[in-house]
Order: structure tokens, then C-alpha cells, then sequence
């Protein structure tokens, strides 16, 4: 018998992806040590050049490029040296035809140069001569003006997660603040009679809360904030309460257990509780993570997750990172993964989409190779072993031994 309403993993992303632009969060201006990892909330548009001023990349002579044409060891060009470029200050003299200016690296070119030789391309002479034993090209060794960001570009869009790099250049530009959304605030409830705190004990029958902390997890690293709500008993009233706190604190809660048919699961008589309209989807064709169900309370979305913790973290990856990360769904091309071929045959049932957590190893021949991790979803360790995990799409009835597989990486 099919309890489920099953979608399959395209439709569940289409009314996920339809219904999160309603969940809302306010913008911030916060300093740049405060906004890595979280999403710029406008875009970044160059008020000024960057470098300001034509540097030299090395240490060296300032020249007329000209000047140098046909230099060599055996042909040395002489050239008259009219000082030294204080590193931090302008360039005050100017340069003329046969002339040489002192500059290391990062120091401003004087007007009239357009390239620096390096120190080891030359040798300094008495009474103020240098001899230049190699030519360059113009622009060789400088960086010129708006080279690295020219004013009026856009540098960053509105939307992006801030990398390290993207702060180097918010910094490079003087934005010392910076107006990014607030991370999303997940909230995140156990459910279950038989699960226990983790520093409690377990007696027969109890088990650990494992999927409170792989799911903080999951949620700090798409730059979200997560917040626990701790274990809640099988008890509609004592889920109810708990649950409106964690909506009254959160854009998204995460419940995990009881979303499943048995006559504890109490997940979506809850959900129809506070509102039947809300629910948007009960069952998904993959495996593992086949019980999940998702449902908008006003602005607000619920998760409901598989209680097996592999089928939770798989659930996870396929429904809530993304929106967490990014608003939307990537395309399976922009994933973080890698190629590598299948060291056994896998089977899986068509009209379902397969998870298959794999281990990489090396091949005889040096190339990847994506070693398949058997285990039930009740198995957290299975999770630990695996670098990621490959999908057998859903017309698919398994893959081949030395097929070539994508392996989405756990990072
Ligand atoms: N008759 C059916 N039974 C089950 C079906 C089904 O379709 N028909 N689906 C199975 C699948 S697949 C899964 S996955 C589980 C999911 O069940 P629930 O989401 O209702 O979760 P629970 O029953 O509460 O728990 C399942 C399992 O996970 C353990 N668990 C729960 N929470 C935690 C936690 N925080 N830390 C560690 N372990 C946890 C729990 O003790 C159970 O062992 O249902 C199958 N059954
Ligand atoms: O979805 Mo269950 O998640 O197959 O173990």
C-alpha cells in the first residue's frame, strides 16, 4: 500500500523554489571582518581605479622601454640615474630619454616611464650610470592604472556569498562596511521518545540525538545561523508549543523524525494543524530520504526530515542547502563535484532517484574512483567514511561496474 503522495525530486525543488522569495529577511550593514560567508545585499560598483597610480610589480629601473631596445650582456645600454621613488609617495620627477629612475615593487612609475627593468637585468656604474644588459617591452613589469578594477565596473552582484577574495576587493575599493542580508535563522527540533540528550546515557531502547548536530552543522556551513530546540517527546501538544517557539525565532525550522506513516509520526498531523494549505509536498521518490515533507506556515518554511540520520543529511543536500546557500536550485553542472568511475555495479529500482554515499580511492591507472559505501540509512558512520555521493537518476535501474559517475563532494 502507498501511504505517500510521492514527487519526484524536481517537483518537490519547483514549489520549494516557488514559495521561499515569501520567507524575509532584513539587510544589515556590518564591517568587513563581520561579512564573510554571508550574501551581499547590492551590487558593488568601482567609484575609483584600482591600483590609483602605475606601480612596478618588481624591483627595479624605471624606463622609457625604448631606451632599452637592443640591450644586452655584450651591448649594454647606459642610462643616467635621476633618483629613487619613495615607496608610498608620488613619483615627483620626470622622466626623459636616456634616463633611469630607482622604484621597487609597488612604488609609483614617474611620468615618461612606461616600463621597469629588474634589478638583476642591470649593473650599477660609478658616478650616477646604470647599464641596462636586458631590454623591455612596454607595460613590461608595471602595473598600470584601473588594471585590476576600472572605475564604473561592477565588481560584485547583489546576491553573492562573500569570499575571502571578495573582501580583499570591497577592501581594495575603501568599502570598510558593507550592506549584506541577515544569515537566514534556522531552527532545529529532534523528535522521538527514544532519543536522548548527548551526554545522557541511553537506556534499552534509547538512542543518541544524533541529527541535531549533523544538521547544525549542515546549516552553519551554508552560512545560516541554527539554533537547537532540543528533543521533543511524541506529544502533539508538547511539539505544537515547541514548534511555534522555534517559527516565532526562525524563516526555517527543521524537524527531523516522525515524518514517516507509522501512528507515532506525528510531523504531518502537526503541520495539518496549523493549516492543511500549507503543506506542499509528502514524499519524495528518492532513496534514502523517501519521508520528507515540507510546508510554508505564513512566511515561514518547515522541513520535516527523515529520522535517519544518513536519509536527514541526504535530505538536507537536496532540499534545504541549496535555498540556504543561494536562493534556488543549481543547476547539477555548477555542483561541487568530481568525475570518477564506479568500482561496482549498483542497482536501484526506475522511477526512483538513488543517493549512493561512495568513498574515493585511486584506480591502478592514477584516475578517481568513486567506491560505493553499502549501508542502511541508520547509519551515521557510513556518512563519516563517505567524500560524497552519486545519484542513479530516476529512469535509471542502476548503474554499470567502470561507468563514469559525477560524485557530489561533501564540503
Ligand atoms: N511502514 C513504513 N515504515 C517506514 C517507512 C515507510 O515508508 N513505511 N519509511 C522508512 C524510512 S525510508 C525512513 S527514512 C524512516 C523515517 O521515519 P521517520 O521520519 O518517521 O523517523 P522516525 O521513525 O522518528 O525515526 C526513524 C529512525 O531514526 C532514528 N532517529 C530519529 N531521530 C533521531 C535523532 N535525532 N538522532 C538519531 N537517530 C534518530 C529513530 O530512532 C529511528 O530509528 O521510516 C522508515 N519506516
Ligand atoms: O528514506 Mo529512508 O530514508 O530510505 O531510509
Amino acid at each position: 500500500m502507498e501511504f505517500f503522495q510521492v514527487v519526484t525530486v524536481a517537483q518537490a525543488r519547483k514549489v520549494l523554489a516557488s514559495h521561499w522569495p515569501r520567507l524575509k529577511r532584513k539587510s544589515v550593514v556590518c564591517e568587513l571582518t563581520q561579512a564573510l560567508g554571508l550574501e551581499l545585499a547590492e551590487d558593488i560598483v568601482a567609484q575609483e581605479n584600482v591600483p590609483g597610480f602605475t606601480r612596478s610589480t618588481v624591483d627595479g629601473f624605471a624606463v622609457r622601454s625604448c631606451d632599452t631596445f637592443g640591450a644586452s650582456e655584450g651591448t649594454p645600454v647606459p642610462l643616467r640615474m635621476i633618483g629613487e621613488v619613495p615607496m608610498g609617495s608620488r613619483a615627483e620627477m620626470v622622466l626623459n630619454r636616456g634616463e633611469a629612475v630607482a622604484v621597487s615593487t609597488g612604488g609609483m612609475l614617474p611620468l615618461g616611464a612606461d616600463a621597469v627593468v629588474m634589478l638583476e637585468h642591470t649593473e650599477t656604474l660609478p658616478g650616477g650610470w646604470l647599464n641596462v644588459l636586458k631590454p623591455v617591452a612596454p607595460k613590461e613589469n608595471v602595473m598600470a592604472e584601473g588594471e585590476d578594477v576600472k572605475k564604473g565596473e561592477t565588481v560584485l552582484k547583489a546576491g553573492c556569498r562573500l569570499r575571502p577574495q571578495d573582501l580583499g576587493v570591497l577592501a581594495a575599493l575603501g568599502h570598510w562596511k558593507v550592506k549584506v542580508w541577515e544569515p537566514w535563522r534556522v531552527g532545529i527540533l529532534a523528535t522521538g521518545n527514544e532519543i536522548v540528550p548527548v551526554e545522557a546515557q541511553p537506556g534499552p531502547g534509547q538512542v543518541r540525538d544524533i541529527n541535531s548536530y549533523t544538521l547544525w552543522g549542515l546549516v552553519k556551513s551554508c552560512g545560516a545561523e541554527a539554533k537547537l530546540y532540543g528533543i521533543v517527546p511524541d506529544d502533539l501538544s508538547y511539539l505544537s508549543e515547541r514548534l511555534a517557539q522555534a517559527l516565532e525565532e526562525s524563516q526555517v525550522v527543521l524537524l527531523s523524525g516522525g515524518s514517516s506513516v507509522g501512528t507515532r509520526d506525528l510531523t504531518l498531523r502537526l503541520l495539518s494543524h496549523w493549516g492543511e494549505e500549507g503543506l506542499l509536498f509528502h514524499g519524495v521518490s528518492i532513496r534514502p530520504g523517501k519521508p520528507t515533507l515540507a510546508a510554508l506556515i505564513q512566511d515561514r518554511m518547515v522541513f520535516g526530515l527523515p529520522g535517519h540520520p544518513v536519509s536527514a543529511m541526504v535530505s538536507f543536500y537536496l532540499f534545504v542547502s541549496p535555498l540556504l546557500k543561494y536562493g534556488r536550485y543549481q543547476d547539477p553542472e555548477e555542483e561541487p563535484a568530481v568525475e570518477a568511475t564506479l568500482a561496482r555495479r549498483l542497482s536501484s529500482d526506475a522511477g526512483r532517484e538513488d543517493y549512493v554515499r561512495v568513498r574515493l580511492a585511486r584506480g591502478e591507472d592514477g584516475g578517481l574512483v568513486a567506491v560505493p559505501l553499502p549501508g542502511k540509512s541508520g547509519l551515521i558512520s557510513t556518512m563519516v567514511q563517505a567524500d560524497g555521493f552519486i545519484r542513479i537518476p530516476l529512469e535509471k535501474a542502476g548503474l554499470e561496474a567502470g561507468s563514469r559517475v559525477k560524485v557530489r563532494l561533501f564540503i
